[in-house]
């Protein structure tokens, strides 16, 4: 997505959630300035992956696995948003491409990237010590800002893990976009939870 039609859309969201854009950008330089050398995948190697595919994108919400059971995922190119990445695993379902935030389990991340996922690791101000932690751990990362992007790294649009991947699939030339464990109305989150994914099915639903 263009910056400029990304942006309004970024500005209400910070003031909705009073995040710092300054923490964001923050946050981009740092990923940046990390991804430098062999651990870092070209954006060739993202796009080959999804252009001209079906897509499985997968949410974490608990109705995950039970979604699994009506598709058949070998038919599709597999992204996971996230935590959706344990219960892929736990099929015995490799992801080949996860969009992470780092605060699943990054654990599940790791072995994931290492048998061949491809990671799309997500800069934001509230994330900069998993981002630390992590990305020396990881290996074929293109890293994305919410912010404008600095070197090296991608904004596709997107909020959440979940409804990032669908602006990124779309952008990279998918031809089709299968959401699973996407539940907007689970009352089982919190309050913070429940507003992002407020947002993040606002945003999917631009798609529509
Ligand atoms: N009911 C749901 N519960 C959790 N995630 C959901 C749900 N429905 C859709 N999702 C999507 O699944 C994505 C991955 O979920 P996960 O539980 O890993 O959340 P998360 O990593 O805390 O998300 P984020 O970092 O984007 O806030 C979310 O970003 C969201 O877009
Ligand atoms: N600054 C900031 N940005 C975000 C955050 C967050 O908690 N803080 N969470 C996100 C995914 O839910 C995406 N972007
Ligand atoms: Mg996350």
């Amino acid at each position: 997505m263009e910056y400029d039609k990304w942006e309004p859309i970024y500005k209400k969201i910070v003031e909705d959630f009073g995040f710092s854009e300054d923490a964001d950008a923050d946050a981009a330089q740092l990923l940046s300035n990390l991804l430098i050398g062999p651990v870092k995948a070209d954006l060739n190697d993202l796009t080959d992956v999804i252009k001209g595919k079906d897509t499985l994108i997968c949410g974490n919400a608990p109705t995950l696995k039970k979604d699994l059971e009506q598709v058949n995922p070998s038919d599709h190119v597999i992204i996971a948003a996230d935590g959706a990445t344990s219960v892929l695993l736990e099929q015995g379902l490799i992801p080949d491409v996860i969009v992470t935030d780092l605060d699943g389990d990054v654990e599940k991340e790791i072995e994931a990237n290492k048998k061949g996922a491809l990671m799309v690791v997500h800069a934001h101000g509230d994330n900069t010590g998993k981002i630390l932690s992590f990305v020396p751990l990881l290996t074929n990362i293109i890293g994305t800002s919410q912010t404008k992007p600095p070197h090296g790294l991608y904004n596709f649009g997107g909020f959440t893990d979940g409804d990032r991947c669908v602006f990124m699939a779309h952008q990279l030339g998918a031809t089709s976009m299968t959401l699973v464990g996407f539940d907007f109305d689970d009352d089982n989150v919190d309050e913070i939870k429940k507003k992002k994914l407020n947002w993040a099915r606002r945003l999917i639903e631009g798609f529509a």
